[in-house]
């Protein structure tokens, strides 16, 4: 029969960014943001309490999607628990790019198995890992939510997702540049097309290739490497004001980029030009210097 631990577990997770230029669907980074979320199984309801980013637009019952995904996790383990108390401490704004939504999924099927008395034997990571994907839909920003680090993730014929870790060199840091309203990721999605020129793949497949290496160890490809075919402009629409910065930047040779579905804008720097390029945020945007490459969920 299965149990469940006494007492609250509690779970960190980073804000990510996918894209990153080129790499749609496929690259993500995690950063030093994070949610901070506690669980414990009660005898009986659901209490929910949120703070922080985001908590004016959230709901506190089973349509919350942390609960959607800790439902979902302790079904794949086979057991709900009578009750539960969760509590969130939001950092990560939401509808902004930088992973709120993965976040709160991974958070979710973490503090699910945290709950369960030998959860890891019911569910291991990878398992985890193909649910959270499979809720969100794409795994880019799941992946370093999940793992941390810079994350290269897809999904293979048969429907499962796939996510491999690549070196970041310790010199590069980022820059996010936040405005203060969102843009939903399926408003974003929408305005992509069906079709894009080969000639446009093409370029952006080896842009792709080359931001790895250049993350890796090479930062001074980063402004060539960031430079993406297939989204940023299509979005232009929806967030021209991000796209005029990403523009701005580019011009005076930082490698920027449309974090994730936008609207934040991500800059790559080094310790020497993050200060400087905080400086650069617009009026009544949210400027923030912030390592990457930094660790996935943690449960305590
Ligand atoms: N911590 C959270 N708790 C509950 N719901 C959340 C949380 N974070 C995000 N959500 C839900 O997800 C929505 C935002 O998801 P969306 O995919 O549009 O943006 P994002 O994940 O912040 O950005 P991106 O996917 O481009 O990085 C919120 O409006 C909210 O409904
Ligand atoms: N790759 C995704 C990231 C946001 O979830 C997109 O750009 O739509």
């Amino acid at each position: 029969m299965t149990t469940f631990v006494d007492g609250p577990v509690r779970v960190s997770v980073p804000a990510t960014s996918a894209n990153l230029g080129p790499g749609f669907d496929s690259l993500g980074l995690a950063l030093s943001m994070r949610d901070e979320l506690t669980a414990e199984v009660t005898t009986s309801g659901l209490d929910v309490s949120v703070t922080g980013a985001g908590a004016d637009g959230v709901s506190r019952d089973e349509t919350h999607l942390v609960v959607r995904a800790m439902r979902a996790a302790f079904d794949l383990m086979g057991t709900q628990p009578p009750g539960l108390r969760l509590s969130c401490t939001n950092v990560i704004p939401h509808a902004r790019g930088l992973g709120s939504s993965s976040a709160a999924i991974v958070a979710g099927v973490a503090l699910a198995r945290g709950l369960v008395a030998g959860g890891a034997l019911l569910a291991d990571d990878a398992e985890l890992f193909q649910l959270a994907a499979r809720i969100e839909g794409h795994p880019d920003n799941v992946a370093p939510a999940f793992y941390g680090g810079f994350t290269i993730s897809g999904r293979d014929e048969d429907g499962d997702f796939y996510a491999v870790g690549s070196p970041v060199d310790p010199r590069v840091e980022a820059v996010v540049f936040v405005p203060p309203t969102g843009v939903s990721t399926e408003v974003a999605r929408g305005l992509l097309p069906a079709e894009v020129p080969h000639a446009d793949a093409a370029a952006d497949a080896g842009r792709t290739a080359l931001l790895v290496t250049a993350l890796a160890g090479q930062p001074e490809h980063l402004l060539r490497a960031t430079r993406d075919y297939l989204h940023q402009q299509y979005r232009r629409p929806a967030m021209p004001e991000s796209l005029d910065l990403v523009d701005r930047l580019r011009a005076d040779g930082v490698p920027a980029v449309v974090s994730g579905a936008g609207p934040t804008v991500l800059a790559f720097t080094d310790a020497s030009g993050a200060d400087a390029l905080v400086g650069r945020c617009p009026d009544g945007w949210a400027g923030h210097r912030l390592e990457v490459g930094t660790a996935g969920a943690q449960l305590s």
